[in-house]
């Protein structure tokens, strides 16, 4: 899949409006940020895109075909994987285990090109790794399902500046290797460094939608889309 696109998008959560009539596109080669508030629905909508919540209403198409018919585990044949929040790898399987779980074609090997220090990990319970080597496994397991369209929420969630930074190289180069990644992340600046476009999400809108460049020279633009107020839209 080399385009993912969202078209007028909303979802509910118990029949409560959440995400309203977002449209943006998630392009093959390129990272796409989502940032927003806590509560935003930044969730909520990752979730929709991988089937795990329905659409309530608009388009979800990949290379133009309609998804929103599709189950979470179709969407997943199609290539789309998401790396949920929280780091869930298998805490009572070492770190080969894990990767062997899903494991298949060469996707593995380059999980081990993208992080080598989890080479030298393989035979260790992955319960023990730190908070950022488990989270190398989680990034490594999707990696290891070849995904064309990667879903990422909130990797650094707990994790140290220092290691979202080895992180999100990883995130970029899958990018470069031809995913389209959408990335919700708390460290907008670290985001926005590695990011093509970005997309503010506040109260369940999209309230700036843009190159990614540009905001990292205007926090101002970033702080009145977080609180809501439209802005730069293009
Ligand atoms: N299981 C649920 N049932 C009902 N409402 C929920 C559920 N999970 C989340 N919500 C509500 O949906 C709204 C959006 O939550 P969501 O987790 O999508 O936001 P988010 O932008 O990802 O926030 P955060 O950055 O805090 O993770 C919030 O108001 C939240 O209270």
């Amino acid at each position: 899949m080399k385009e993912l696109k969202l078209e007028d998008v909303s979802v509910g959560r118990g029949g409560a409006p959440i995400v309203r009539d977002v449209s943006l596109t998630v392009t093959s080669g390129e990272v796409t940020v989502l940032l927003g508030p806590n509560g935003a629905g930044k969730t909520t909508l990752l979730e929709a895109i991988a089937g795990v919540l329905p659409i309530t209403s608009g388009r979800l198409t990949g290379d133009g075909d309609d998804l929103s018919g599709l189950d979470r585990v179709s969407r997943a044949k199609r290539g789309i994987a998401l790396v949920e929040q929280g780091r869930t790898v298998f805490s009572g399987l070492t770190v080969a285990e894990n990767l062997r779980v899903v494991r298949r074609g060469t996707g593995g090997d380059r999980a081990l090109d993208l992080f080598p220090e989890l080479g030298k990990r393989m035979d260790t319970q992955a319960g023990l790794l730190s908070g950022g080597e488990q989270q190398m496994v989680v990034l490594a397991r999707a990696l290891s399902m070849s995904p064309s369209v990667l879903l990422i929420d909130e990797m650094s969630l707990g994790l140290a500046p220092v290691i979202v930074k080895r992180l999100l190289p990883a995130v970029r180069a899958l990018a470069d290797a031809g995913a389209a990644v959408l990335l919700v992340e708390q460290f907008a600046t670290l985001a926005l460094e590695i990011g093509d476009t970005a997309h503010v999400l506040a109260g369940g809108r999209l309230t700036h939608s843009g190159p990614a460049a540009p905001l990292r020279k205007s926090p101002d633009v970033l702080h009145a889309a977080y609180l809501g107020e439209p802005a730069g839209q293009s």
